[in-house]
């Protein structure tokens, strides 16, 4: 295949509309991805893709994270639908949808958004392959015409419309994250992917969020959960998301990889166990710090500081021998990483052993100009050891002097989670960091968050779906939403207005009315009126597309806004319900349609 096989077919239709460097640029990243990819078939995909990608942007936005992300991932009966709509010759009439969540998870007042960057690399790839088109041609009864099929060929999101608030920002129930407007076939295909790529996103960066809040904001919190997340994706999402909800940093390297977090970890306990002596360590020399000497028996010297230990008024009591083979591992992993040396130290004997092999250790690289950075406690009362270590620590720097040893890193981890956090810090501990697995990437304390897809406009007409749960009804109209704050800068409400509303402005006094309880209603006089829905795919339209930005902005984002909240929103323990709003003709709409689509009931 010739290299500049796009020159032909891309560079007249695209150098229309966009600055020609740019494009170049980018057909060369094409170029290149085509001559890597050697499969069959892909010449097409990639040339409508680029099409698409720059019609819809005029800038490149890179496929999903996880290439199980496709078209298909979707129900069936979004196909089954889409094909209905064709038939019926409905499937270019112009929907709306909302897709938000109904309640906070974990029994709070608030929620992290998070997983807009991936719904907007879907739409912005959003293109069947000739394979999928016959998987879908196999699996809808043979009865379905032909032209469905062109028709998906020639699908894309270049006339749909996608309005979202900021990834990261702190959100609250029935207030849209997300506005898709396009053709109610094409929509209704999204529904289940954005659903699917916003819930768990969400609810994971508001559980590390509660964590964060928790924990305080001087601990590193460290993400330990791969081994135990759901499958790879729920691993990799996890880690992404508790990162965007303010944990520091994740001990999963693909991670670290795709998204730029950074990666921290210690050792197990099979590298303790693994060792029997300190004969088994060959090569025993280590350099100094500064280079300029070097010891040759690195093992010995950590011996005489054991037998310094037992020597010493002030250790004295605390232990009698250590266990040798963990002693052996502590040096061996110590003569590896001499610049950041941490020990795990409850393999054996927390007090007894550990603490005092892994002190002989880190005084040994002392001696030599290095800093152990600490110890892990992954069983037993964290609280109790951890002052227990901080005592010997201490007390290690005052026999010795030496300088700081005293603030010698404790991490704790352990089935760890808000719970635990918080005991820990009612009994008094001296933990500096946390790692944190099971509980916080499976989200063990509420499964999913419950986002939904509703319609809310067809063809400039309000739809409303009733429930016998209020809960559950649906705000009509394609809406527009703000958040307005206060005099003490804490936002305050937000509220929704019809589209066509003015919007409220600040120092002008609003009345905010609770969506579905009459009596439920204030007025407020907003300092700061935010807008919440900004464009992040404007299909064929002019107008101007959000940045997507870096992760570690979203997590910044993240933090800045949670630090923002009037903390009787935040509180763990009966927290105060953040209020969502409509306007006075918003409300009045609601129920002049609910009214309207209600059947009245005929008593007998
Ligand atoms: N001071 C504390 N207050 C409250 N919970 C704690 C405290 N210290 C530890 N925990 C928690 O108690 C649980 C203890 O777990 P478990 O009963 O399995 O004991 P363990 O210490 O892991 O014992 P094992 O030696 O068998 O591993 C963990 O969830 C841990 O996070
Ligand atoms: O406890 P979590 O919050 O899930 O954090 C991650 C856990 O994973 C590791 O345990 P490991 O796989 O060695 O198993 P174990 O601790 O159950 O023995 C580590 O030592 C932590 O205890
Ligand atoms: O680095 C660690 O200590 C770690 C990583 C994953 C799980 N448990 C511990
Ligand atoms: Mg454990």
């Amino acid at each position: 295949m010739p290299l500049f096989f796009l020159h032909p077919h891309v560079v007249p239709s695209l150098s229309l509309s966009l600055p020609p460097p740019s494009l170049y640029i980018y057909i060369s990243v094409c170029i290149a991805e085509y001559i890597s990819s050697r499969a069959e078939g892909k010449k097409e995909k990639m040339v409508e893709k680029v099409i698409a990608k720059w019609n819809c942007s005029g800038r490149v936005v890179e496929g999903p994270t996880n290439p199980m992300v496709t078209p298909l991932l979707t129900d069936l009966y979004q196909f089954t639908m889409a094909y209905a709509y064709w038939k019926a010759n409905k499937h270019q009439e112009r929907a709306v949808f909302d897709l938000y969540f109904r309640k906070n998870p974990f029994g709070g007042e608030y929620t992290v958004f998070a997983g807009l960057e991936e719904c907007i690399r879907l739409i912005a790839n959003f293109k069947f392959t000739e394979d999928e088109i016959s998987f879908i041609r196999e699996i809808l009864p043979g009865s379905c015409e032909d032209g469905f099929f062109d028709y998906l060929r020639g699908l894309d999101c270049s006339e749909v419309q996608v309005y979202a608030i900021a990834e990261g920002s702190v959100v609250f129930p029935k207030v849209p994250l997300l506005r898709i407007e396009g053709p109610i076939a094409v929509a209704q295909l999204l529904e289940t992917p954005l659903v699917n790529l916003v819930n768990f996103a969400s609810l994971v960066a508001t559980n590390a969020a509660r964590h964060r809040f928790v924990a305080g904001k001087s601990k590193q919190l460290l993400e330990f959960g791969l081994r135990r997340a759901q499958g790879p994706d729920g691993g990799i999402s996890a880690s992404k998301y508790c990162y965007l909800g303010g944990f520091d940093a994740t001990s999963n390297v693909a991670a670290g990889k795709l998204f730029g977090i950074p990666l921290r970890g210690t050792h197990s306990h099979a590298f303790v166990s693994s060792y029997m002596s300190p004969d088994e360590i060959i090569d025993k020399s280590l350099q100094s710090a500064d280079g300029s000497s070097s010891c040759e028996d690195f093992v010995s010297l950590v011996q005489t500081w054991i037998n310094k230990f037992q020597l010493s008024n002030s250790l004295r009591g605390i232990f009698g021998e250590t266990n040798q083979s963990e002693l052996a591992a502590f040096t061996s992993y110590a003569l590896a990483f001499p610049r950041s040396f941490l020990a795990l130290v409850d393999t054996y004997d927390v007090m007894r052993s550990g603490i005092p092999n892994f002190c002989a250790v880190a005084l040994a690289l002392n001696d030599l100009g290095y800093k152990a950075v600490g110890i892990r406690l992954d069983s037993g009362d964290l609280a109790y050891l951890s002052c227990e270590a901080r005592k010997f620590f201490s007390a290690v720097e005052k026999e010795f002097g030496v300088p700081g040893f005293g603030k010698t890193g404790i991490t704790a981890s352990n089935d760890l989670n808000e719970e635990t956090l918080d005991a820990l810090n009612k009994q008094g501990h001296e933990v500096d960091s946390y790692g944190i697995g099971t509980y916080l990437v499976t989200c063990y304390a509420q499964a999913a968050l419950g986002c939904v897809f509703k319609l809310v406009e067809i063809n400039n007409q309000p739809r409303i779906k009733l429930s016998e749960d209020v809960s559950k009804v649906s705000i009509p109209c394609k809406k527009r939403s703000y958040r307005l704050y206060g005099r003490e800068g804490y936002p305050l409400v937000d509220i929704m207005t019809g589209g066509n509303e003015p919007s409220p402005k600040v120092g002008e006094r609003i009345l905010c009315r609770h969506p579905f309880n009459e009596s439920k209603r204030a007025y407020v006089v907003p300092q700061k009126v935010e807008e919440l829905l900004k464009c992040y795919w404007p299909g064929s339209s002019d107008e101007p597309r959000e940045d997507l930005p870096p992760l570690k902005d979203i997590r910044d984002r993240c933090i800045k806004q949670l630090e923002r909240m009037r903390p009787d929103h935040m509180r763990r323990l009966n927290p105060t319900p953040y209020k969502v709003s409509v306007s006075a003709k918003l409300y009045d709409f609601i129920h002049f349609l609910w009214l309207n689509e209600a059947p009245v009931g005929e008593l007998q």
